[in-house]
């Protein structure tokens, strides 16, 4: 069993939640209000993953505190509304290296996903190699309506998850799925009626990859993502400037300034 030896308290954004019996970390993401991806929350995971590595967790589980509500609302239109070049590309770096890190951990990983996951809220669940989902919530990859051009990783990740059919009507239709659509398209692998059956599951999930030998699983795992883990890698300093580009573009800063607003107005503010 994993000698845990990583402060896992000095994370701001995460709960770390250790099971010393089955070796299984529960991580439940909360970064108020939303769960949006910041730089700083992205540095924070990979970091995680890192300590959970060392650690030699036997499973991780990602999960929210703001249940039944949403499990990531995605990247953080605030922080990228008119950022600096340098904060642009900082922040394209860390979401790479944290989707790329968390999709060839050599433990098994799962999403519970206890709420909306739109857009970038759809990468984490679509890095792990299982998704439970509650009912009554959206999920998928919604980009093209924000005039964002899918980098290859991700979309490499759709295909891997529902096939190339689905991933193409879902990518170019900008569709999010309910919680039914995903589970019949493969979005999701299981649906639960409350987040303790959903851990529960995602337990069972965990447990049934112990059978494996370890380094074996992970060498079939780095085999089976290998058209993932190639289109990470695949020029990647070629790839971030696209991104980077894009993001500083007056077409997305135009349509982050109307997403924020459409929000304030929802507020009332
Ligand atoms: C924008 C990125 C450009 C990148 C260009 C380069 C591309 C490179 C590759 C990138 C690949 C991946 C790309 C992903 C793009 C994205 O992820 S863009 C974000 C998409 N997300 C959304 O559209 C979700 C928007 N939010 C909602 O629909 C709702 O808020 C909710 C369903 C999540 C929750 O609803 P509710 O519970 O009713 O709460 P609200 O009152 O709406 O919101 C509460 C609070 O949260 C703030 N907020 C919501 N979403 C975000 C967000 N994404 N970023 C920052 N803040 C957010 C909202 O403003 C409220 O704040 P206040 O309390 O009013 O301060």
């Amino acid at each position: 069993m994993p000698y845990v030896c990583a402060d896992y308290s000095k994370y701001k954004f995460v709960n770390v939640c250790w099971n010393s019996e089955n070796g299984i970390a529960t991580v439940t993401l909360k970064r108020p209000p939303v769960n949006s991806l910041t730089a700083e929350f992205l540095r924070e995971l990979s970091s995680l993953l890192l300590d959970l590595e060392k650690d030699e967790t036997q499973g991780l589980i990602f999960t929210s505190e703001f249940d039944e509500k949403v499990f990531s609302a995605g990247l953080d239109f605030k922080e990228l509304y008119r950022p600096s070049i340098d904060h642009a590309k900082e922040f394209m770096s860390l979401l790479h290296s944290f989707s790329f890190r968390l999709s060839c951990t050599a433990y098994p990983t799962v999403a519970v996903i206890n709420g909306h996951a739109p857009a970038g809220g759809c990468i984490i669940p679509l890095c792990c190699e299982y998704r439970i989902g509650l009912n009554n919530f959206n999920i998928g990859l919604n980009e093209l309506k924000f005039g964002i051009l899918l980098p290859d990783w991700l979309s490499s990740l759709m295909i891997h998850t529902i096939g190339s059919r689905n991933a193409e009507q879902a990518i170019l239709s900008g569709t999010l799925f309910s919680s039914e659509h995903a589970l019949r398209i493969g979005l999701v692998d299981e649906i639960a009626p409350t987040k303790e059956v959903a851990l529960e599951k995602a337990t069972a999930f965990l447990n049934k990859a112990k059978i494996v030998n370890r380094s074996l699983r992970l060498d079939a795992k780095l085999h089976l993502r290998r058209p993932i883990l190639q289109e990470f890698q695949k020029d990647i300093e070629n790839e971030l400037a696209k991104n980077v580009s894009l993001l500083m573009s007056d077409k997305v800063q135009q349509s982050l300034d109307a997403h924020i607003k459409i929000l304030k107005e929802k507020r009332g503010n």
